[in-house]
């Protein structure tokens, strides 16, 4: 067996507003870090605008041997959407309020620990999406959580409490819509209280939307959750944080390799893909790229 090669020019990528986490020491803490390692560390700070572009180009100019994303899940899929489909492999620093993809992964929360990974890794493929124009490395979805995601991201408040009161407001009114889903295998069609398209298991919150599934095993999973009286809404929330998604009448699941997702009577619907909620135009296309994101991982997932 050959050892991974030794990451020595290591890149961060720092959003300075993930999380709500004051990142004023953390520039030096990280230098600090690699430089007692013998390593080097640079930085690149998002802006929020045209991310994608700017972060492609100043990696096309420079040699490193690892990228990190020093943030949450928005940050992770920019820093991945710009290295899926090249050789760099990606870290994760966790630094949002999710974090969905680290945790998922196996990726330690803590700061130090999540450091040692630039010496004490193991390099995984993992498969990557596309929801219709957009990258996805986690999960995307339409329904009821785009909809709190959406609301959530343009409210002021951020943290674990303002997405349950939003959710509470929005459960109320809400009315699910019908969507005809057509993957390689079968079609669907219904109505849904929220259609997940996952590439991994469970949300930020740790919702295990998609229990006993790859991320590597070139397939992704349509996870529904169809309407449900309300006397079911605790039932279902309970299984969906015990690993239980299939063991209500409510759930399907559908795994494929590709899906169309229509709504019918609709030319556009709310999706929200690795946490960024955006309009996107139906049918929405969904396509899966097996293998083609390096990640460092630890040795023991
Ligand atoms: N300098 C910046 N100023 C304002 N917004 C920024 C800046 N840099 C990045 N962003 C925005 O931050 C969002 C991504 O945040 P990210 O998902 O990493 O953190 P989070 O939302 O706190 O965590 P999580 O997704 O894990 O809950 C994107 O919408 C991006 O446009």
């Amino acid at each position: 067996m050959t050892s991974p090669p030794i990451l020595l020019r290591l890149l961060f990528v720092l959003n300075p507003i993930s999380g709500d986490i004051d990142k004023t020491e953390l520039e030096d803490t990280i230098s600090t870090f690699c430089a007692e390692r013998g390593r080097s560390a640079a930085f690149f700070h998002t802006s929020g605008n045209d991310d994608f572009a700017k972060l492609k180009q100043y990696i096309s100019q420079q040699s490193y041997d690892a990228v990190f994303a020093a943030g949450g899940d928005g940050t992770v899929s920019l820093v991945a959407s710009v290295l899926a489909g090249t050789k760099l492999p990606l870290g994760i620093l966790p630094l949002g309020s999710g974090n969905g993809l680290s945790k998922d992964l196996g990726i330690p929360q803590d700061q130090q620990e999540a450091l040692r990974l630039i010496w004490d890794h193991q390099v995984r493929a993992i498969d990557t999406l596309r929801v219709g124009d957009t990258f996805c490395a986690h999960l995307a979805d339409l329904g009821f959580n785009a909809l709190v995601v959406e609301r959530f991201c343009s409210g002021d408040t951020r943290g674990p409490g303002a997405y349950v009161r939003i959710a509470m407001q929005e459960y109320l009114g809400y009315e699910p819509a019908v969507y005809r889903i057509t993957t390689d295998r079968e079609t669907y069609e219904g109505a849904a209280f929220m259609v997940t398209v996952a590439n991994a298991n469970t949300f930020g919150s740790n919702v295990v939307i998609n229990p006993d599934s790859r991320v590597d095993d070139g397939e992704f999973e349509i996870c529904l959750i169809e309407p449900f009286p309300g006397t079911a809404a605790l039932g279902i929330l309970y299984q969906l944080y015990t690993d239980a998604f299939d063991e209500s009448v409510y759930t399907k699941r559908l795994r494929c390799r590709h899906a169309t997702i229509e709504v019918p009577g609709h030319e556009e619907a709310l999706v929200q893909v690795d946490g960024e909620p955006q309009q996107a135009q139906l049918p929405l296309q969904v396509t899966i790229e097996p293998r083609s994101l390096r990640m460092l991982l630890p040795l023991t997932t």
